[in-house]
């Protein structure tokens, strides 16, 4: 048996679809452009790419693309001082300013500085606390991608086993938020998991998001379940995920591919929640479908 291959690719390719639609009519209805701010410090060369990426999708869905980009030398306060005027500006929608920071920096302060209101990334704490809470929030991309994929594969999730291997702020915690929201039995899983292939091979659902390459292998998966690879991990032989994928695809019901799985819908969700984000601050109808 071969897994269902989940093309996230193919899938992102219509969210952007979606998010072009309801950019159209936000501009021929209202006189609105939604506009989406990325502020990148320093040159990670991964970062760029990025960051360009973003940019690129942003105007092809008919929004405004603005792009800050400070030296890795920065002050703190440059890049609080430049979040506060992106606040202030009524032609921004959404705020990211890309992670990791320089590490002079205290990424929790200039999270913090952000308007909810434009976080689309979902960092903010206030965001935090009303997913947690099972509040209206704005949802992180790479989370909510993860859960448009499951959902569209499986309808509902209601009543299955999930197990979340990393428990980041950015990925596995709101992963496995966004999964219990979904009535999943939800296992997060870290370093500190004492016999994880056994905790693994429980789950109808498993959710990769630790960054070590080709972890996860077939041994660790019940047979059927459906595997999804967060992780990017630049090695000697390109890209690869979290997953051992050509063995796990043997065993497992459906996989993500890496490239071409969660990471072209982590930016897909971009776009949505800076829609979502324009809506609401508009006090117009969001579109269905876009977040969770
Ligand atoms: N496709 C996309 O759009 C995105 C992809 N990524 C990728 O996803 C991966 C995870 O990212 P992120 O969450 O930011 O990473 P972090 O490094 O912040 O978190 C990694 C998590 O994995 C856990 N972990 C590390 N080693 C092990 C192990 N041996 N066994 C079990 N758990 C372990 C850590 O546990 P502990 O907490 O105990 O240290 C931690 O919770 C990376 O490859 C990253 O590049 C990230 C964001 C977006
Ligand atoms: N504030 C903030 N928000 C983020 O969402 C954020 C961030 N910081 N810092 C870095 C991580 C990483 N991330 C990815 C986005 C797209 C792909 C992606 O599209 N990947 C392609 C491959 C691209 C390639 O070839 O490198 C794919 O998987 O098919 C990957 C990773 C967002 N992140």
């Amino acid at each position: 048996m071969t897994a269902t291959v989940i093309d996230g690719k193919a899938f992102a390719a219509k969210v952007r679809a979606k998010v072009g639609t309801h950019v159209a009519r936000l501009k021929d209805e209202h006189g609105i452009t939604p506009g989406l701010a990325v502020v990148l410090v320093g040159e990670d060369p991964a970062s760029q790419v990025y960051v360009k990426m973003k940019g690129k999708m942003t105007k092809e869905v008919g929004m405004l693309s603005l792009e800050y980009r400070l030296n890795a030398d920065a002050a703190e306060d440059d890049v609080l001082r430049l979040v506060a005027d992106l606040n202030a500006n009524p032609e921004v929608h959404g705020i990211l300013v890309q992670l990791p920071l320089p590490k002079h920096m205290e990424e929790a302060k200039v999270l913090a500085a952000i308007d909810p209101a434009k976080d689309v990334d979902g960092f903010h704490i206030s965001n935090v606390g009303l997913l947690a809470t099972g509040q209206k929030a704005m949802i992180p991309c790479t989370p909510l991608g993860c859960l448009m994929m499951l959902r569209d594969h499986h309808g509902d999730l209601s009543g299955m086993n999930a197990v979340v291997i990393g428990r980041s702020n950015i990925v596995g915690k709101p992963m496995a938020q966004l999964l219990l929201g979904d009535s999943c039995t939800v296992t997060i899983a870290h370093s500190r998991t004492r016999d994880l292939a056994e905790v693994v091979r429980r789950a109808d659902i498993v959710v990769a998001a630790v960054g070590r390459p080709r972890m996860v292998g077939a041994g660790w998966i019940k047979p059927g379940a459906t595997v999804i690879d967060v992780g990017i991990n630049r090695t000697d032989d390109g890209l690869v995920g979290d997953v051992d994928y050509a063995p796990v695809a043997e065993v497992a019901g459906a996989i993500t591919p890496v490239p071409g799985g969660v990471g072209p819908m982590t930016i897909a969700c971009l776009l949505a929640n800076t829609v979502t984000a324009c809506c609401r601050a508009n006090d117009l109808a969001e579109p269905d479908g876009l977040t969770a």
